[in-house]
């Protein structure tokens, strides 16, 4: 068994709610007592609908917020106290869904690229830009264009290289192919999942679409009002969901083929419409 790289162990993030005078009345249960393990080198799907509470684990693991409650490990260690470092910064790295916003429109890709190599003399900072560009299967002569003369998939192939320059051990991905059309999401994901295996790169992708995972996921979550109520390996969660909420997003998911409308779960219609996920929670309690 592989050991694992990220933890999360029973963790938690509730955010105060206050009042127009700045009394604390109450608080919004971000996340619940999540727990979930990614092994070296594996992928780890996050799917929830918005608020479900992905990106404050994102925030989280990136260090941009403290937990309230439980733990997060890199390589058995505790993130809290690590996080702000640079040594755990060029570990762990993001890519957002919006590269067109996460480049700066002024400065060159080889620029963009290069802003966590400052340590390295010009030749070598060049040279580390090539091979970059190259692992994202793009030109070197890139490095000299900038963000507005690329599309938007080859934007989101330079945010993975500026994310790979300092070597991460893990990605997290917010939603990375979310703003591209779907011929262009798939290469992004082949990509990954190349990179991945090249550089054991180990992935948490967090998504509100579930069906992405399928192909690239080897375990997912599915996050509820902050609490993960299912996980488990994605062949078996996709075959058999075991929770409502699981099955509502995966009946909700546009199918191009017979054989998987044959796989859809079904789940109960009102008025002719697919149930929210209190209406279908609701009745299977009943
Ligand atoms: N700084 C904050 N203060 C108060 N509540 C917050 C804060 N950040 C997030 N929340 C609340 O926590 C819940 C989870 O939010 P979060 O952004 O993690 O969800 P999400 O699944 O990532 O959604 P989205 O895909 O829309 O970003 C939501 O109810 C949100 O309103």
């Amino acid at each position: 068994m592989t050991r694992p790289l990220l933890e999360a162990v029973n963790l938690a993030k509730h955010y105060p709610v206050k009042s127009p005078l700045g009394f604390k009345t109450g608080a919004v249960r971000a996340v619940d007592g999540v727990s979930f393990s990614i092994p070296e080198g594996g992928i780890y799907g996050l799917a929830g609908e918005s608020g479900s509470g992905k990106s404050t684990i994102a925030r989280m693991i990136m260090g941009l917020t403290t937990p309230t409650s439980g733990a997060l490990l890199l390589g058995g260690r505790d993130i809290a106290g690590q996080a702000g470092r640079r040594a755990y910064r060029s570990k762990v790295q993001m890519v957002f869904q919006n590269p067109g916003s996460s480049l700066n429109p002024r400065r060159s890709i080889g620029q963009s690229i290069a802003v966590p190599l400052s340590g390295l003399s010009r030749r070598a900072r060049a040279a580390r830009i090539d091979e970059l560009l190259g692992m994202v299967q793009l030109p070197a002569s890139y490095a000299r264009r900038y963000p507005h003369e690329l599309s938007g998939g080859q934007r989101q192939r330079v945010a993975i290289a500026r994310a790979l320059a300092c070597a991460p051990r893990l990605l997290v991905l917010d939603e990375p192919t979310s703003a591209l059309d779907v011929s262009v999401q798939a290469k992004i994901i082949d990509l990954l999942t190349e990179l991945g295996r090249e550089l054991n790169l180990t992935f948490l992708f967090i998504s509100h679409d579930l069906s992405l995972m399928r192909n690239f996921a080897e375990e997912v979550g599915v996050l509820y009002l902050g609490k993960l109520v299912e996980t488990g390996p994605t062949a078996e969660v996709f075959a058999r969901p075991r929770h409502a909420y699981t099955r509502l997003l995966l009946a909700s998911v546009p199918v191009i083929s017979d054989e998987e409308a044959a796989l859809r779960p079904q789940v109960p219609l009102i008025d002719g419409e697919m149930p929210t996920a209190e209406q279908l929670i609701a009745m299977e309690q009943r």
